[in-house]
């Protein structure tokens, strides 16, 4: 896939000022496994697999021309033409090695493939001897499958290392480094299995061997080739059991993935997708178990805006940031919705060099145990210059700009400067997205300010930035803020209005105008009121809320748009919810719901009635230029009484009708 160039209007200070940006900027390429990489694979193993045939061909004739005809001169002509065989071996091996170094993983599993071509091959060579020939063989390869799947499946797997819990805690303690490694490998393949493997071999070479005496007896053989044919029938069975242990376990390249990553096609009703910076259509994560936790998101970051994305934690925040740089890593977890940066799809890898579109980082810096210029991604001259020039500005210092520089093993740098490096390498491949989690966390002030200077330079190169922050100057320099809570989006507005509602003692909630969005509006009311014994707050509030949402979803109103907003502030014994209108109620509306709310027949289908009866009092109010139905609700303060209210007699009257 190829990426739409990025803005790159640099910052007046850049050093590559006025310069072609392609050959300051390095490109990126997604990993990939070339398709040749597997056959080349099969091909070796292949080759390998002929030169050992060679050799027991060899041995054959050896004992047949020497041993039994006593032809002399053969043991050493013999003798030195099975070196070829061998040195073909060594030469099949370090090939495969060499070439495809790197690809260990399919070496792995594409390997064995060219060892069981020449295992079919070599099979058809002892049917024509003998069709009995090929029963040890293929008896051994069926029980290699029944090891290697079904009962290695249902075998206990040996551990790297089976740490008792004090050990477990010393180590935990941060008390020995190679027994953490060694409690962090994966789990390893039961012994069983390759003790049953070599047991199988065994009779399998054994049985050959008694088979092809009994052959020779009936003369069908001769007998120098009793022990070749047991070895090359072992040699079958080994070759199969290679191939069924390779593919019995789950492909690296696959394991860890996302259970399911889905592009959803763009929405019908929404023809003016913006060709520049990000756009997030229904973004949804899902569990296995169906639960959601990013539910439904959309929202859009203009080119060059800094966005922070606040909420409480374990709000999703983290997640929304991998969902959008990395589905296909979110292990186990349903991903899918419509994701455009710049009008084209982050999520697609490609292999061709194309320039970042997304650098994600975590707040913990992803550094290579290599030198800095390694994690530098070996800069060319021109890069390097300005990487240097990058990390004196944040750094303000030369001697730790060069001590940085110059570390042999970037793991051994300070955090501080180990986060500083993650951040030029990110700068250096202006990216269009940066998504920022914690960029904050260890640096000292003094860095965040140089840092925030930096991201500031960023965003006017027309960079998208979105930040998951606590740090107030950082909060304060954002265009935009977006509220997650429970993985929904809560709103996203301009900082400042956010910043002066907050400071009125007022939350706002937007939603799609659908009784769907329900789930969302509670929650939203019940983050409201966390306090112990404040059950029977959110569950009155709660209430109403979901009436006046009802009444939205029922409105004809033509001028009413496709969402509900909502705003909510506590006073004592009272909270004031609000929810925007198209028109203020009409007084004759108000009169009709009155009458409603005292007559309990009706309440079943008259929502307004229903908020009449559940609140002190429904008026129409006038704020921002909005039209607002605000209702008046009360509540109590868990901490001043002993015993909660019950539902008030009139919440009752409301289950009984509806029921
Ligand atoms: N792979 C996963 N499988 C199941 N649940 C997950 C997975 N990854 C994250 N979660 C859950 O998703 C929720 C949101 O996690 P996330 O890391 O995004 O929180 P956050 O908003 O960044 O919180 P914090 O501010 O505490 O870091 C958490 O409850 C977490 O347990």
């Amino acid at each position: 896939m190829s990426h739409q160039t990025v803005s790159t209007n640099l910052p007046p200070d850049s050093l590559n000022s006025g310069k072609d940006e392609t050959h300051s900027t390095r490109l990126i390429r997604d990993r990939s496994v070339p398709t040749w990489a597997a056959i080349l694979s099969s091909l070796f193993t292949f080759g390998t697999a002929v030169c050992t045939l060679a050799l027991v061909v060899f041995a054959l004739f050896l004992h047949q021309l020497v041993a039994v005809e006593n032809i002399e001169i053969y043991a050493p002509i013999l003798g030195l033409s099975a070196l070829v065989p061998v040195l073909g071996i060594v030469l099949f091996e370090l090939g495969h090695a060499r070439s495809l170094a790197g690809y260990h993983d399919l070496r792995r599993r594409s390997g064995p493939i060219g060892g069981v071509i020449a295992a079919v091959l070599t099979a058809g060579g002892l049917a024509m001897l003998h069709p009995l020939l090929l029963l040890p063989p293929l008896v051994g390869g069926a029980l290699g499958w029944v090891i290697s799947r079904p009962l290695a499946r249902m075998l206990p797997r040996e551990r790297a290392w089976n740490a008792l819990p004090e050990e477990a805690a010393s180590v935990l303690s941060g008390r020995d480094q190679r027994g953490l490694s060694l409690l962090m490998q994966r789990t390893r393949r039961a012994p069983t299995v390759d003790a049953l493997s070599l047991g199988v071999m065994g009779a399998v070479f054994i049985a050959s061997f008694a088979l092809a005496s009994w052959l020779c007896l009936r003369d069908v053989l001769v007998s120098a080739a009793i022990a070749p044919t047991a070895l090359i029938s072992a040699g079958i069975s080994r070759a199969l059991f290679i191939y069924w242990r390779a593919t019995s376990t789950v492909d690296p390249e696959y394991a860890e993935r996302a259970a399911h990553v889905q592009m959803l096609p763009p929405r019908r009703d929404i023809t003016d997708q913006p060709d520049s910076g990000l756009w997030v259509d229904r973004l949804s994560v899902q569990t296995d178990r169906g639960q959601y936790l990013l539910h439904d998101l959309s929202f859009q970051l203009p080119e060059g805006s800094i966005t922070a994305l606040i909420g409480d934690s374990f709000s999703g925040k983290s997640l929304l940031m991998r969902a959008l740089s990395a589905p296909l890593d979110m292990t186990d977890l349903q991903v899918e919705g419509n994701v455009r940066l710049n009008g084209l799809s982050p999520w697609m890898r490609s292999a061709s060099p194309h320039s970042a579109a997304i650098i994600h980082l975590p707040a913990t810096p992803l550094i290579l145990p290599d030198s800095s210029s390694a994690n530098l991604l070996h800069p060319t001259d021109q890069m390097a210059q300005r990487a240097e020039y990058l990390l004196k500005s944040l750094l303000h210092n030369a001697d730790t700009t060069r001590r940085i520089l110059q570390c042999r093993n970037a793991q051994h740098l300070s955090h501080s400067e180990q986060k500083i490096l993650a951040f030029v390498r990110a700068f250096s491949l202006r990216p269009a997205l940066y998504l920022l989690d914690r960029p904050e966390d260890g640096l000292s002030e003094v860095l965040r300010n140089t840092l925030l200077t930096r991201l500031k330079d960023e965003a006017r190169r027309g960079a998208s930035i979105l930040l998951v922050t606590e740090d107030r100057a950082m909060l304060e320099a954002c265009d935009y803020l977006i509220s997650l809570q429970s993985g929904r989006l809560v709103e996203m507005a301009a900082a400042d209005e956010m910043r002066a509602r907050a400071s009125s003692g007022w939350q706002r909630f937007v939603a799609t105008r659908e009784l769907e969005s329900e789930d969302a509006l509670d929650s939203w009311i019940n983050a409201q009121f966390r306090r112990d014994g404040d059950g029977a707050n959110r569950r009155a509030v709660c209430m109403v809320a979901n009436e006046m949402l009802t009444l939205a979803c029922r409105s004809d109103d033509p001028a009413a748009t496709d969402t509900v907003c909502f705003e909510i502030k506590l006073f004592a014994g009272r909270c004031q919810l609000r929810m925007q209108q198209p028109q203020p109620l009409s007084s004759g509306a108000l009169q009709r719901a009155e009458i409603q709310a005292t007559n309990d027949d009706a309440l079943t289908d008259a929502p307004l009635a229903r908020v009449l009866r559940d609140s002190l009092a429904v008026e129409n109010t006038h704020h921002d230029g909005q039209h607002w139905m605000e209702v008046s609700i009360e509540i109590y303060d868990p901490r001043k009484v002993d015993r909660p209210p019950q539902p008030a007699a009139r919440s009752q009257k409301n289950v009984d009708a509806t029921s």
